[in-house]
């Protein structure tokens, strides 16, 4: 089934100099893409640490530190890495869960040559795999009072393990009922813009005056509980999402007429005068951009509420129709097999699973899906660390 390992974790774990010239504090691998060496770990070796890296550029014999984007793995006790499709490089991280366990430090793909662009330095991203056909995020877009959250609380009521509600960033005061965390993480402007700053949202723009994002987080907590994610934002957000790496349904959501908008807006009881006045001044620009810009897959007309709702299902592959498909971000043939050893009492088992990576879709920012691990029997040759069948 399988030739020569590609990695073994365990003979890179004895603590050696790394062979740059600088000091290996253990649990280190290397990774070589071009003329880059990716340097990832850097843990005692009687503790846990969070995973660090560096990367020794060949073709100047310099040593950089990137910056980093998505969340990394939180500690690590030692860890294998394989390069994948020569962007990505996949790790197995030792001793964590079995949902925490496979990561993605994308070197080279297309969001983060976009981001080197951006931040004029060197980049890598972080992206956790996830195991399974997890569906598409879908973005809900539409003017203030159309009625988007409410569909949304509906359909996340009917099908509360199915969907996840990405919670945004803001810095408008909460409303009466709003709680921190859940509705909104409502945050100080300088907070939230120096994380801007630092990359962490996925997408931000300044609605009626206050400013609201998304944070990569908030859609990678979504993933990390099996749940579909959605999104409630702003034209302008979805904008920028899909212009983004993230590949999602994106949904228009229409109001019968401006009058009826009104209605609604000042029947909701939320807003100041002012503040509806202004959002209603904004949501005719929304209007006009949501059906004609070509943002949006598609677009609802909230007039019956039912209806929307039945409609909204439909779309989502609730209604009985076909769900929509989804096309790979990226081919990768590959299968890996990996050990993951188990300690027992008096005993030291190996438990060997195939990690199958030829159907992942999506990656930074958010999570890489559609992992498949399946576990197979024991080989006999004492294989340690990831290895490549071929
Ligand atoms: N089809 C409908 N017919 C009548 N009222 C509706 C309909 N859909 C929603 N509403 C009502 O309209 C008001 C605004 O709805 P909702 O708060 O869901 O809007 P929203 O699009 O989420 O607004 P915002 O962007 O400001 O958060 C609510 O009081 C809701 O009950
Ligand atoms: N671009 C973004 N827009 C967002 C986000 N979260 C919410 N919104 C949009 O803001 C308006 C106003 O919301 P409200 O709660 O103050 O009524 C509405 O259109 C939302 O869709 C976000 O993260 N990014």
């Amino acid at each position: 089934m399988g030739e020569a390992p590609a990695f073994f974790v365990d003979n890179l774990q004895n603590g050696f100099s790394n062979g740059f010239g600088l000091k290996s504090k253990g649990f280190e691998t290397f990774t070589d893409v071009g003329d880059k060496t990716f340097v990832i770990g850097g843990a005692n070796s009687d503790s846990t640490s969070s995973v660090g890296i560096q990367i020794y550029d060949k073709s100047t014999g310099k040593w950089v530190i990137p910056t980093v984007l998505g969340t990394k793995p939180k500690t690590c006790k030692g860890h294998s890495a394989i390069l994948l499709n020569e962007d990505r490089i996949m790790i197995s991280i030792r001793g964590s869960t079995p949902d925490d366990c496979i990561w993605f430090l994308e070197v080279d793909t297309e969001y983060v040559k976009e981001q080197k662009k951006d931040f004029g330095t060197e980049v890598v991203a972080w992206s956790k795999g996830v195991t399974g056909e997890a569906e598409k995020p879908v973005v809900i877009s539409g003017p203030s009072g159309v009625g988007k959250g409410t569909l949304i609380n509906m359909l996340m009521k009917e099908f509360p393990s199915m969907f996840g509600f990405s919670v945004s960033h803001t810095t408008r005061a909460p409303r009466g009922m709003e709680k921190n965390g859940v509705h909104y993480h409502f945050t100080e402007r300088n907070v939230m813009e120096n994380d801007i700053k630092h990359g962490k949202f996925l997408e931000f723009a300044s609605v009626h005056g206050n400013l609201y994002g998304t944070s990569i987080e908030a859609v990678e907590a979504v993933a990390d509980s099996g749940k579909r994610c959605i999104l409630d934002i702003d034209v302008q957000g979805a904008r920028s999402v899909r212009a983004s790496y993230l590949d999602a349904v994106f949904i228009f959501i229409c109001p019968p007429s401006m009058r009826e908008l009104e209605e609604r807006l000042r029947a909701r009881g939320t807003e100041t005068e002012d503040q509806i006045l202004k959002r209603l001044r904004n949501a005719e620009a929304e209007i006009e951009q949501g059906e004609s810009s070509g943002i949006f897959d598609y677009i609802l007309y909230n007039d019956n509420l039912e209806e929307c709702y039945e409609n909204l299902m439909e779309l989502l592959g609730l209604g009985g129709s076909a769900p929509i498909k989804q096309k790979p971000l990226s081919k990768i043939n590959k299968k890996m097999v990996i050990n993951c050893e188990t300690k027992e009492v008096g005993n030291e088992a190996k438990n060997l699973i195939i990690l199958d990576v030829s159907s992942l879709k999506g990656g930074a920012p958010g999570r890489t899906r559609g992992l498949n691990i399946h576990a197979i029997d024991l080989f006999s040759d004492g294989l340690n660390g990831i290895r490549e069948l071929r």
